[in-house]
């Protein structure tokens, strides 16, 4: 492909993509692998140079564009050696025409920019939401000892005040790894252990992982129990926790069980829990506004309404895991969002309405107190952004 076709296609996928963000479909990354999948001609220069176009157009525009021609020519703008492309060739995008629309550059959508300063995020902070994300590891202590992976991965550097982590090159090809196919690594942003440290689970407890997913955290956890105790590993989502018991067996995690819920439905299911649990860790569905250095186009998913509904889903499973909490035990709360109102005021607002529950305090090396907890963020941390709450039962 010449360097027209390539920006022609690059257009193609913006249209997609923007088209998914407003009809809350697929991700870049999914339209992306498929687009290439129906096109084999795409050499691996082209589906680089390619890929490479649209996360440029995605990560300089704050709002959604109305096309991905305005899009791309916003790119041209900042990059006058792409609009030379712009030239009516065969498989290229038509020449400029004088007063085309152009998106407009910027960060954030507008209503996210004030949601981030009420948050406490100045310009900066908001800005390195659109770095690249590193490549962390957790290295799983049950299989392997840290100081053996970080030699076989060439690059790689201890990541400071977690245990278990490692920074790896950006194109270290992890998953072909036969420590990683033996299940010695897992593949997790510093946020994610640091979190998972902050739950301080210990051996021999019981611990309930109500969010669970496809257990990165389960898995975490495990390793920090020494896989002595057992863990409840539990979701809504049939698919994602389906590929959790593979991942345990694969890590060498004998104490996890999982429990399939029904939305609304989950006290019920989880009856025989009741004021038994030792930690109750909630990872929240929620914005994902601290991941978007992963997903950039997904700040032009997340309107107003959605973060309410976000919000109120938080909360209600809050109070569901408070119950299964046992007297004395601990619940954590935690999002991979830096807004408040799923962080701090989230955990606030279960303080407020449960009296006498207790924050702990966490003394984890990294992150920012704010409000009950500590709120980690890409530019002071190098993480993706969380927030993690711990509070205590009386
Ligand atoms: C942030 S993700 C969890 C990620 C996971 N803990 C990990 O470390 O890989 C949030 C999860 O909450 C689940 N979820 C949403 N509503 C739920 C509910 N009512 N009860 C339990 N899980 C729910 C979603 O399906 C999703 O897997």
């Amino acid at each position: 492909m010449n360097p027209a076709a390539r920006i022609q296609a690059a257009i193609d996928l913006l249209d997609k993509i923007t088209a998914a963000a407003r009809d809350q479909g697929g991700s870049a990354d999914t339209i992306i692998a498929k687009w290439f999948a129906e096109r084999r001609y795409a050499g691996s220069k082209d589906r680089r140079a390619i890929r490479e176009l649209v996360y440029d157009a995605i990560r300089m525009l704050g709002e959604r564009p109305e096309t991905g021609r305005a899009a791309m020519l916003a790119l041209a703008g900042r990059r006058p050696e792409l609009a030379e492309w712009f030239d009516g060739s065969p498989y290229g995008p038509a020449p400029i025409a004088p007063g085309e629309p152009i998106a407009e550059a910027g960060v954030l959508p507008r209503w996210l920019a004030e949601a981030f300063a009420a948050s406490g995020l100045d310009s900066d902070e908001q800005e390195a939401l659109l770095e690249r994300a590193p490549l962390d590891i957790r290295v799983n202590t049950l299989k392997a000892d840290p100081a053996v992976i970080q030699a076989e991965i060439s690059g790689s550097v201890p990541l400071p005040c977690l245990p278990a982590g490692l920074r790896a090159p950006s194109d270290a090809p992890i998953e072909q790894l036969p420590s990683y196919k033996d299940g010695k690594l897992e593949v997790q942003d510093a946020g994610s252990q640091f979190v998972s440290l902050a739950a301080g689970v210990e051996r021999g407890q019981h611990v309930i992982d109500l969010c669970a997913g496809g257990g990165g955290k389960t898995l975490a956890l495990a390793a920090a129990m020494a896989n002595h105790g057992s863990i409840l590993a539990c979701d809504i989502d049939r698919p994602r926790l389906s590929r959790l018991m593979p991942r345990a067996e694969r890590a060498g995690v004998s104490i996890a069980e999982t429990r399939l819920l029904n939305p609304n439905q989950e006290r019920a299911m989880l009856a025989d829990q009741t004021g038994r649990a030792d930690v109750v860790l909630v990872d929240a569905p929620c914005s994902g506004t601290g991941t978007w250095r992963r997903n950039p186009e997904a700040r032009w998913r997340l309107n107003p309404q959605r973060l309410d509904r976000y919000v109120a889903t938080q909360a209600a499973l809050l109070d569901i895991a408070a119950d299964l909490v046992r007297p004395g035990g601990v619940l954590v709360h935690v999002v991979c969002s830096l807004l408040d109102a799923e962080g701090a005021g989230q955990a606030q607002a279960f303080l407020d309405r449960n009296p006498g529950w207790t924050v702990e305090p966490l003394a984890l090396g990294a992150g920012t107190p704010r409000g009950p907890g500590v709120r980690f963020t890409p530019l002071r941390d190098s993480t993706d952004g969380f927030f993690v709450a711990r509070m205590r039962r009386p």
